[in-house]
């Protein structure tokens, strides 16, 4: 799994790689220099085709310093170079130091002022070859400005921008906003926002198309939404040795699934010629009153999409017709709260090959719900708890402290805070300084405090188990899929998660996994889906990755 790394984390493996010997500080400086120039000219290789203009801004740590290497790089190419520093030259780091002297034996540095980068646009423009013209068959070629380019390069912060900024900066900031045009690459981090939380501790950020980090991501950079106008993320490998025993995150990927074919076809999950369907295991899937079964509905056609050998609804009487006729695949019975009718929770669980329980889309909050919540909590069967539970789970103490480690919580923003208030705030307060309380730290908590493994949704989804264990499921940069905000589509979520429970997966895999599934349907699908889609998505999904 890729690990992405907080500020501190990096910090230390690189202190340990510079202590060791193997590599100095310096020369990761300009591994990492060099690198922001490759990924320019791999992102646009027109760039590197002539030579061009660069405006640099550099800031008072080492992340200028990486902007001192890039600037004397592209100098180097032929290119045009203005380097603009937010601080006391005296002041810089030592190694930012060096590549400032460095920069300085080939051209000047100026103060990042209020008003310094109006006047470099100007110049800039005023340098710029128009090649608005007809061409041969007489269409008007509309490109402008397309002989010098100018790339505007932010070197200010990276991962040690610990406050906001000061009046003149947010000044300058904010006439960068009004030049940020095709070609503006961050180095390292956006700055003004967290490489721990994504969140916007500077007061304002710089906005870019390209962002470039080193080694390996970091946890800011998957969290939140802040960077939404990086177009393309790329990293470049300083090839150092280093491993780490914190708590890293992870982020999930293809191959952390074991989705490969002996991944998938492994441990009892094997679809084989030997199997039935109760090897596959059997779901049972909550379904609300009268007009409000469309959302269990939903579940259960993903967990019987995702693998689940069997799927039944329990459904209340007053639901059954409604249900009965809108279902074939999936199975029906009736179950009520246990309070004297037939067929109540605790006699339909007597039947032990039900392994995996789904309780909330569409339950209702009222006595039913919670009766059946209770139940279910008490077999200790591995359950999905999503919607409706969570907020019964958010009103009755007693409830939520019957939570045990075979759960799997599913909520959004509203249901967090429902359930974990006192995180939420923390979560939820703004970030005055760096680094600054995350989602990934918010999820950690409320995992460990409810015992089970935690799925907090959204575009950067965080699966907490409570031992630690933590990864982000990502649908942003390439794999963004906005159109996966559609009613219903975590009714969906739930049912494959419970499927996977239900094929064996443990909740940590199954929610990891499900989640990944969850946005790969989205995606092969693009705009227009709606949540009935997803679960019939997944035929083809699983097609193109070799299942
Ligand atoms: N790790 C690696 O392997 C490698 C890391 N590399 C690069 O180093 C970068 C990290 O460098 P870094 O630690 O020097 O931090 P950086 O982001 O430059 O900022 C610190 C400076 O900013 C200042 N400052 C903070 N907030 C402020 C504010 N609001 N307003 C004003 N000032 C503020 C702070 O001042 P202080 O708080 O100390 O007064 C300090 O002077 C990393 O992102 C990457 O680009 C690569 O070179 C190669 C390998
Ligand atoms: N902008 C987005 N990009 C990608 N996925 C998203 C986005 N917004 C929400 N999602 C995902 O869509 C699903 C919505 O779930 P939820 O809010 O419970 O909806 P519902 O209750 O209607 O089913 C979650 O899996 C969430 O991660
Ligand atoms: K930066």
């Amino acid at each position: 799994m890729t690990e992405l790394l907080t500020a501190a984390q990096m910090r230390a493996i690189e202190e340990a790689a510079i202590a060791s010997g193997e590599v100095t500080g310096l020369e990761l400086m300009e591994r990492a220099g060099r690198g922001v120039v490759e990924a320019i000219f791999e992102e646009w290789p027109e760039l590197a085709q002539t030579s061009h203009r660069a405006v640099v801004l550099c800031g008072p740590g080492n992340n200028g310093g990486d902007g001192f290497v890039v600037a004397r790089l592209l100098k180097e190419w032929g290119w045009e170079v203005e380097v603009f520093l937010y601080g006391d030259p005296e002041k810089l780091p030592p190694d930012a130091k060096v590549n400032y002297e460095r920069w300085g034996e080939k051209g000047e540095v100026a103060p990042l002022i209020p008003g310094s980068l109006d006047q470099s646009v100007d110049r800039g423009l005023e340098n710029a070859i128009y090649k608005d013209q007809y061409d041969a068959s007489g269409t008007w070629e509309s490109e402008t400005n397309i002989g010098q380019q100018t790339i505007f390069i932010d070197a200010l912060f990276g991962t040690g921008l610990k406050r906001r900024f000061e009046e003149d900066l947010l000044d300058v900031l904010k006439e960068w906003g009004d030049y940020c045009y095709e070609y503006a690459v961050a180095v390292d981090m956006p700055s003004g926002l967290c490489s721990d939380s994504g969140k916007c501790i500077g007061g304002h950020w710089v906005f870019s198309k390209l962002l470039v980090t080193f080694e390996t991501p970091k946890v800011g950079h998957f969290l939140g939404h802040n960077m939404y106008d990086i177009k393309s993320f790329k990293t470049v490998d300083l090839n150092f040795h280093w491993n780490t025993d914190a708590d890293t995150v992870g982020l999930l990927g293809y191959t952390d699934l074991q989705l490969d074919k002996d991944g998938w076809f492994d441990n009892g999950m094997q679809k084989t010629l030997r199997t039935h369907k109760y090897s596959h295991g059997h779901a049972l899937i909550f379904a609300g009153g009268p007009g409000k079964t469309g959302a269990a509905r939903l579940a259960a056609r993903g967990a019987l999409r995702i693998g689940a050998g069997l799927v039944t609804l329990g459904v209340p009487p007053s639901a059954q017709m409604e249900v009965a006729s809108q279902v074939t695949a999936i199975m029906l019975r009736r179950v009520t709260d246990g309070s004297g009718e037939v067929d109540g929770l605790d006699v339909t669980l007597r039947d032990d090959r039900i392994n995996a329980l789904c309780i909330g889309p569409g339950l209702g909050i009222g006595a039913r719900g919670e009766a059946l919540v209770k139940t279910t909590l008490e077999g200790k069967r591995a359950t999905v708890l999503d919607a409706d539970a969570l907020t019964l789970l958010a009103q009755d103490k007693a409830l939520f402290d019957c939570l045990h480690k075979n759960c799997v919580l599913t909520p959004h923003g509203g249901e967090f805070a429902r359930l974990f208030p006192d995180i939420a705030e923390k979560l939820n307060a703004p970030a005055t300084k760096g680094p600054a309380y995350s989602k990934v730290d918010a999820t950690r908590e409320a995992a460990k405090r409810a015992g089970c493994v935690v799925l907090f949704k959204g575009p950067d989804t965080v699966i907490a188990h409570p031992d630690g264990r933590c990864s982000i499921n990502s649908a942003q940069y390439e794999r963004a899929a906005p159109w996966l905000a559609t009613a219903g589509s975590g009714d969906v979520l739930a049912g494959f998660i419970t499927g996977l429970l239900a094929r064996g997966f443990d909740p940590m895999r199954a929610a990891e996994t499900a989640a990944w599934l969850h946005v790969e349907c989205a995606r092969s699908l693009g705009p227009g889906l709606i949540a009935e889609d997803l679960p019939e998505e997944l035929p083809k999904v699983f097609r193109d990755l070799g299942l």
